[in-house]
């Protein structure tokens, strides 16, 4: 990726406008932004089922040329932009049929990366759009590094950092609330707050500079008004900042590890959570081997709930690899759901057990209540759901205890406008130690230069968000997590 982006970055040449196409109907159009070399991939998902229809995309000064030579349209229909145009791919060499397909074309810069973008719309499965894909690669099309059709929006101003980052947000996103969060960073939400954050640390570097340049001229600070400003940028930046846990609780959701002897209702618990089958369940303790994986959206949170095989002392070769494997999950989790058996209660395994994850965020989920009021329930302070899992109670009161213990009670539809990543949120601690700073060169009556120094590092780290001052390695960082195509 390192490669990838010097090389893109290097190649932007404003007035290196491409026409290597120009098909005697494609419209000629006013060359707004440099095309680069052009690129394809597969815009849809291969896996893991194949979907009934498959796009391939290119962008770039060839796109067109490329998609002419192989993509034949009959009747009189014109490569318009913005059009669907029907035909069928056919082998360059050998006239061969390889698709019966639709082809959009956008011509730059209405497109989504501004450039001049063709996709073919393919039948679905692996042969159409890989065959498709090759034909283009053999007509000079280069494949394209994951993120790089949304890199080229970048680089070509049609998206800031935070909305490519909601793209990717989006195409990842595990629950309704994430999606509505990444679409928020699309539009725009976050850009809007950080630039006019921004455009105000201006103003008041602008105010403080004058005074260095031309103190003689000007009227004295109003050093009260600094002061003013500095407490109000604080403060939204907390705000910001605070919006941070939140992000990180949708994005990467949480991972809940059900664990506890054999036999308490662990699988019941997942099945009832899940309200499905899941997992096997009998009579029979060690039922369950292997660790067996349910994905839940809890709270508007994406939720894996990982139930685990039974953990005691066995000499049977496979129960102990599982037993293993419990192990592994309850300490890899966020959440450990540890679960007994109401009619027995806490034993001395338990106690085992607890020792072993309670250094972790956990519930004692005391299961079977329907069979009496529970027996010998712990004297530490553990915290406490009483469930019935095979009659499909007491999950509501687990996902409080939950949403309780990682603090997302207020995950919901009214804050999900602003909800920042980590990166994000990265450069506003660095935003919001740059403003204290300030306010501590002030208070200290040191000379103006010095606050200008930590203004400019404020503002900096503003701009390091949105993406209006970065570095390479902040773009190969981003722009490598997307998924090929994108
Ligand atoms: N077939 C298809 N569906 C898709 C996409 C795509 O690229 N292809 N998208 C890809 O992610 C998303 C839609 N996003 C898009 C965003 C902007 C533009 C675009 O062409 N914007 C231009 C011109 C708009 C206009 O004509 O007014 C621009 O903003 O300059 C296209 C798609 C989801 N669905
Ligand atoms: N009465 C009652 N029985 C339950 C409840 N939950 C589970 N059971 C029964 O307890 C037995 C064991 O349930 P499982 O869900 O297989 O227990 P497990 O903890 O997954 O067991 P292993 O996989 O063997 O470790 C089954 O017969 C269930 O029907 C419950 O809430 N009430
Ligand atoms: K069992
Ligand atoms: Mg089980």
């Amino acid at each position: 990726m390192d490669l990838l982006v010097s090389r893109h970055i290097g190649s932007i040449r404003p007035g290196d406008q491409s026409t290597a196409w120009g098909g005697s109907n494609v419209p000629r159009k006013k060359d707004t932004i440099a095309q680069r070399e052009t690129i394809a991939a597969i815009a849809t998902a291969i896996v893991p089922q194949q979907g009934s229809v498959g796009i391939v995309r290119l962008s770039g000064g060839t796109a067109v040329a490329v998609a002419q030579t192989l993509f034949h349209a009959p009747g009189g229909q014109s490569w318009e932009s913005h059009r669907i145009l029907y035909g069928h791919v056919l082998h360059p060499d050998t006239q061969q049929l390889v698709d019966e397909a639709l082809l959009l074309l956008m011509c730059s810069p209405r497109s989504y990366t501004r450039e001049d973008v063709v996709e073919l719309h393919c039948h679905g499965g692996i042969m159409a759009v890989q065959q498709v894909l090759q034909l283009c690669v053999a007509q000079g099309a280069r494949l394209a590094e994951p993120g790089e059709f949304t890199l080229r929006a970048f680089l070509n101003g049609r998206l800031d950092l935070t909305q490519a980052e909601g793209i990717a947000d989006l195409v990842g996103a595990q629950s309704p609330q994430a999606a509505q969060a990444a679409l928020a960073g699309i539009r725009g939400k976050l850009t809007d707050v950080i630039r006019h954050c921004r455009s105000r640390c201006l103003d008041v570097l602008a105010e403080v500079e004058a005074r260095i340049d031309f103190a003689d001229d000007l009227p004295p600070l109003d050093e009260e008004s600094v002061r003013e400003q500095l407490e109000t940028l604080l403060s939204e930046v907390a705000q910001i900042l605070a919006t941070a846990h939140q992000g990180e609780l949708l994005r990467t959701g949480l991972k809940v590890a059900i664990v506890g002897q054999p036999n308490v209702g662990k699988s019941s618990l997942l099945n009832a959570w899940s309200r499905c089958d899941r997992a096997i369940v009998t009579a029979l303790p060690g039922t369950t081997r292997d660790v067996v994986e349910s994905q839940l959206v809890v709270g508007g949170i994406p939720v894996q709930v990982l139930d685990t095989a039974g953990i005691r002392e066995s000499t049977d070769q496979v129960e102990q690899l599982g037993i293993e494997r419990s192990q592994t999950a309850a300490q890899s989790a966020d959440v450990v759901l540890l679960t007994v058996d109401g009619t027995v209660g806490w034993t001395d395994t338990e106690a085992t057990l607890y020792r072993a994850i309670k250094h972790k965020p956990h519930i004692l989920v005391v299961n079977k209540v329907d069979l009496g009021p529970p027996l010998r329930l712990p004297v530490t302070d553990v915290p406490l759901v009483q469930t019935a899992a095979a009659a499909g109670q007491g999950i509501d009161a687990l996902e409080n205890a939950i949403l309780e213990i990682v603090q997302a009670g207020q995950v919901n539809a009214a804050n999900l406008d602003l909800a920042i990543n980590q990166r994000q949120a990265a450069a506003l601690t660095r935003t919001h130690s740059s403003l204290q700073q300030v306010q501590t060169t002030m208070e200290a009556s040191l000379p103006l230069d010095f606050w200008t120094i930590d203004l400019r590092d404020a503002i900096r780290a503003l701009g390091e968000v949105t993406g209006e001052e970065m570095t390479e390695s902040m773009l190969d960082e981003i722009f490598s997590r997307f998924c090929i195509g994108k």
